[in-house]
């Protein structure tokens, strides 16, 4: 999937006017869309659907985590919506990532991609030390997509920092959807690995997920579009 424009914004909101407004509004600035539990927890699919009737594809962001059967049952409810991405935790190991990748491809022709979390942005080697992990971020990211790609997913979410390894690793084809994005001087909240727009591109992400440095602006378009200029140049 190389598209036309990378980015995906997270339109991370409880109010469905104000997501499909930022949708419309977004439209020929951005590639896609991002609902995740926010706004779907609570609007559900009809909210779903009010979003997607703008024409943006939507990154369906469940990161669903549980027993393989779950999960499976997971992906199969939202496939009527026709998301263009669908996530999955990878630390709900090959067999749940198998299950929902069976699952994904009952749609056929209109399969979303399916990608699985890595380790999230969020986090850093300390906060992943305190998980009882030992070895790097980045060496726990190379395992998990390791994991996916046996499991037959077609990417993975991950940090910037861990790309050029996962695509030494796994090759040109593997997707990789890239969070924890921050232009130059920008806000970085919550997030702990990242990077800006135009370093994550050069390094070779598919999909720049972008939220807050877009939503956040008092004119989102005009942020994404100066962003845009920052991946042209
Ligand atoms: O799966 C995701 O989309 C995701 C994974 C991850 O590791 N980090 C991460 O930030 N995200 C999502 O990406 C978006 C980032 O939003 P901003 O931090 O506002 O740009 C949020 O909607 C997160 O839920």
């Amino acid at each position: 999937m190389k598209l036309e424009n990378p980015i995906f914004c997270a339109l991370d909101t409880t109010d469905i006017g104000r997501a499909v407004a930022l949708a419309r509004d977004l439209k020929g600035s951005v590639g896609g869309a991002k609902l995740g539990m926010e706004f779907f927890n609570a609007h559900g699919p009809e909210g779903y659907r009010a979003v997607a009737e703008t024409g943006l594809p939507i990154f369906l962001d469940l990161k669903l985590h549980d027993i393989p059967n779950t999960v499976a049952g997971g992906i199969r409810a939202v496939l009527p919506l026709r998301p263009a991405i669908v996530n999955v935790h990878a630390a709900g190991g090959a067999a749940m990532m198998r299950a929902a990748a069976d699952a994904a491809r009952e749609a056929g022709d209109a399969r979303p991609l399916l990608i699985a979390v890595t380790l999230l942005t969020s986090l850093d080697a300390s906060d992943l030390a305190d998980t009882g992990v030992t070895g790097s971020p980045s060496d726990h990211v190379r395992r998990l997509a390791a994991l996916a790609a046996g499991a037959g997913l077609d990417g993975v979410v991950c940090s910037a920092h861990e790309i050029e390894a996962l695509r030494r690793d796994l090759g040109p084809d593997f997707k990789l959807v890239v969070p924890g994005i921050r232009p130059e001087k920008s806000d970085v909240g919550d997030q702990k690995r990242v990077m800006t727009p135009s370093q994550a591109l050069a390094s070779g992400a598919d999909v720049l997920v972008i939220g807050r440095p877009i939503t956040g602006a008092g004119d989102p378009r005009a942020a994404a579009d100066e962003i845009n200029r920052s991946l042209a140049a």
